[in-house]
């Protein structure tokens, strides 16, 4: 058992140094899949209990007491900090964000103001209160990548194909520019709050960056993602950098500031060592559909992770993308055993 952050096996693997096991977590770890989640969220809108600090902090902790995985990820989502500035958003469950005045004009960036200490207090202290209660686990930061925000804010919605973004993008970039560098400031500004409030290490959500080529990705997100990483680069915590469908984009999303680059499931992870080039770790990338599959297939599945992930300089286990509100959360706490008990020597 971890007593003290410092034996953490999370920030030993995310800083290049051989932990005392492969530490592993799960993105999307508290949520649907787990019963608990759902009955403690019955009846309470999903921004409203983002905004509630007891449930962040309970709804937190939930996963790390069923799974015993090696770090916590602070229980929010990536449009917070916009819902916090004003932004006209909301949840909508089974679609996502849906924003009221998707952002097309000049005149619209105006709401998008930065984000004050006061805006988050709620949640912030709840960063706060999980730092104590989780003791020597580690617990992880968020924010969503400019990227990623203005693709919900421009298109008001998930898209599939992020047409208007990309239009913007293309037809007016001084607009774009100015755009993902409001958002930049907001999301630099969260996780500048949250290291300060305790979190041990942040993590960068630019989940559908793998929309873009890597020339667009270059001009017209990486930018403004280096900024985000940037404004913790003093706090001396480490910096994850995810996306999915990201197999052209990993050189550039580790260049862009990162210590560990997060990998979906296909670029197998001693090839996205070459991609992702010398001295930073790797986070992932078990296909998150392996676990409904029987044990053990997802053994050997994991295993082979695993293996593939000692070319790696650190390796935290985690799926290529969250985990899906049907999986059973049994299957997540074998694979979790599956991990720990992989001989590293
Ligand atoms: C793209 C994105 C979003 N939110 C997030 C991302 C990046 C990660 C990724 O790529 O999956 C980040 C996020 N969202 C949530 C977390 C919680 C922490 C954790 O990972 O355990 C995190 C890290 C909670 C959530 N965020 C959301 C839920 C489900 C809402 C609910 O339980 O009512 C949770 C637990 C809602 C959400 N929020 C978003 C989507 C697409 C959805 C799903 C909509 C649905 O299927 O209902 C936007």
């Amino acid at each position: 058992m971890t007593t003290t952050l410092s034996e953490s096996p999370f920030l030993a693997a995310c800083r290049g140094q051989t932990p005392a096991h492969v530490p592993v977590w799960f993105m999307r770890q508290a949520g649907r899949s787990l019963p608990e989640y759902r009955a403690i969220r019955e009846g309470v809108a999903m921004l409203d209990s983002c905004f509630t600090t007891d449930l962040v902090v309970e709804i937190t902790m939930q996963p790390v007491r069923r799974h015993g995985v090696d770090a916590a990820i602070f229980f929010s989502d990536i449009v917070v900090p916009l819902k916090a500035i004003g932004v006209d958003l909301d949840i909508v469950a089974g679609v996502g964000p849906v924003v009221a005045e998707p952002i097309r004009t000049r005149a619209q960036l105006d709401q998008l103001r930065d984000l004050e200490p006061d805006d988050v207090a709620p949640v912030i202290a709840a960063v706060a209160a999980l730092t104590g209660e989780l003791g020597g686990t580690p617990l992880i930061g968020f924010a969503g990548a400019p990227f990623t925000l203005a693709s919900y804010l421009v298109e008001g919605r998930p898209s599939r194909d992020y047409r208007n973004t990309k239009a913007m993008m293309h037809t007016d970039p001084e607009l774009w520019h100015d755009l993902l560098g409001r958002i930049s400031a907001i999301a630099g500004q969260f996780l500048r709050m949250q290291v300060q409030a305790g979190a041990s290490a942040v993590q960068l959500f630019d989940s559908w960056a793998g929309a873009l080529s890597l020339a667009d990705y270059r001009t017209f997100a990486m930018p403004h993602s280096a900024a985000v990483l940037e404004a913790v680069a003093d706090l001396d915590v480490p910096r994850i950098h995810f996306g999915v469908g990201t197999g052209e984009l990993l050189g550039a999303m580790g260049e862009a500031g990162a210590d560990v680059v997060g990998v979906d499931w296909r670029v197998p992870l001693d090839e996205a060592v070459h991609r992702v080039g010398p001295g930073k770790a790797l986070q992932g990338n078990l296909d998150p559909t392996t676990l409904f599959a029987p044990p053990e297939v997802v053994e050997r599945e994991a295993r082979r992770v695993l293996d593939q992930g000692r070319a790696a300089h650190g390796h935290v286990f985690n799926l290529g993308h969250g985990v899906m509100p049907e999986i059973d959360p049994d299957a997540l706490t074998r694979l979790v055993d599956v991990v720990h008990a992989y001989e590293l020597d």
